[in-house]
């Protein structure tokens, strides 16, 4: 997506085609920063620090993570310790594994002597999968957003919540949850989004208001609680968010505070979709609750919040005692019966192993 008015991919190899490019979330919005990674261990630090974020993209990251790798020691060894250290690095996105996985059967059945180049090449062939994936959930999720149009008066606004940040930064291009709202954009559909501020690393507030920003779609930055309120009022015609791990039945795990969200919907008839690109897909996990396992981040991202100070530094301010510990759980489950829909690149399906199997038969 363009920031202003230069296309930019969330990751991007540079001039000497080995170096990997990334964009150092953690300072946006308040700078953009291009920042090198030269191994693996400098992918697998911005993958945990989460200078990347977002399931897509820390799957491409790991990706050029192994290509890194393979450049300084192709062996079998440094193979199977790549994966393993990568894989180390979150645990609740599959992306990752998957990423990993196809690597190392890739790689596993070449020369040592022939693994970097493959690895680069896998690599650039999974963000280019990702960009297509992602724009296709787009047009799909495109048809959900005009059926809601078409039953309004003309002109009148569509109001789209989100949670987190399923933007084009969490992927390698369009977003997911932001995908269909980028095209409605560019049909000329009257969209207005409601931003989930999404404590503790605020997401909404940092990324998702600043895409919105750059591309000029109308949005209102919200607290995490105002979205049951919104949705009382006839504020709220669609929710869509992302997922880090889709389970066979259709449970989705995505930030913390989306089951929330969807329970309010339910509550109040609003359609609640997830979009998705088939690797977020387990399709070894059924129950999302009980198999899928939750991120536990540090404390002090709750008893601290990070931003810009009124003289204009950047700077972490602690908001509760010395005494008290935060609780960190970074991720939730959603169960599928609360979900209205599934926005896949292949289409819109039922959360359900049904629906799932319908666009994904070869799961069978
Ligand atoms: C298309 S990204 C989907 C999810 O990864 C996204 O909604 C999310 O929860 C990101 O969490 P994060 O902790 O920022 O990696």
């Amino acid at each position: 997506m363009k920031i202003d008015g230069t296309h930019y991919r969330s990751i991007w190899l540079g001039d000497d085609q080995k170096t990997v490019k990334i964009i150092e979330q953690r300072l946006l919005p308040h700078e953009l920063k291009v920042v090198e990674l030269k191994s693996r261990e400098d992918a697998a630090v911005a993958i945990k620090d989460m200078w990347v974020r977002g399931a897509p993209l820390i799957g491409a990251t790991a990706a050029y993570g192994m290509a890194l790798a393979m450049a300084n020691d192709p062996s079998d060894q440094n193979l199977d310790a790549s994966w393993e250290i990568l894989n180390e690095t979150r645990p609740t996105a599959i992306n990752l594994r998957w990423a990993l996985d196809r690597a190392k059967a890739h790689l596993s059945a070449i020369a040592p002597a022939e693994r970097a180049a493959a690895a680069y090449k896998l690599a650039a062939e999974i963000c280019d999968e990702d960009v297509e994936i992602n724009r296709a959930i787009g047009q799909n999720g495109l048809k959900l957003i005009e059926e809601i149009a078409a039953k309004k008066a003309p002109g009148e606004t569509i109001n789209i919540l989100t949670h987190c940040n399923a933007g084009w930064l969490a992927t390698v291009d369009w977003g997911t949850a932001t995908s269909p709202i980028y095209h409605a954009v560019e049909k000329g559909l009257k969209v207005h989004v409601w931003v989930d501020e999404t404590r503790p690393r605020n997401q909404g507030a940092q990324l998702t208001s600043w895409e919105m920003a750059s591309h000029g779609v109308p949005h209102t930055l919200i607290v995490d609680n105002a979205g049951g309120h919104l949705m009382q009022h006839g504020q709220v015609d669609l929710v869509i968010v992302g997922t880090d791990r889709t389970t066979a039945q259709g449970d989705v795990c995505n930030k913390i505070g989306t089951y929330l969200k969807a329970l309010a919907a339910k509550d109040n008839n609003v359609p609640f979709y997830v979009a998705l690109p088939s690797p977020t897909i387990d399709w070894t996990v059924n129950d999302g609750v009980k198999e899928i396992p939750i991120e536990e981040r540090d404390g002090r991202e709750v008893t601290h919040v990070y931003g810009k100070l009124e003289n204009g530094e950047r700077d972490w301010v602690q908001i509760s005692p010395d005494a008290t510990p935060g609780g960190n759980p970074a991720f939730d489950v959603t169960p599928a019966r609360l979900i209205t829909g599934l926005i896949t690149e292949r289409g819109v399906c039922a959360a359900s192993s049904e629906g799932l199997k319908s666009l994904f038969p070869e799961q069978e």
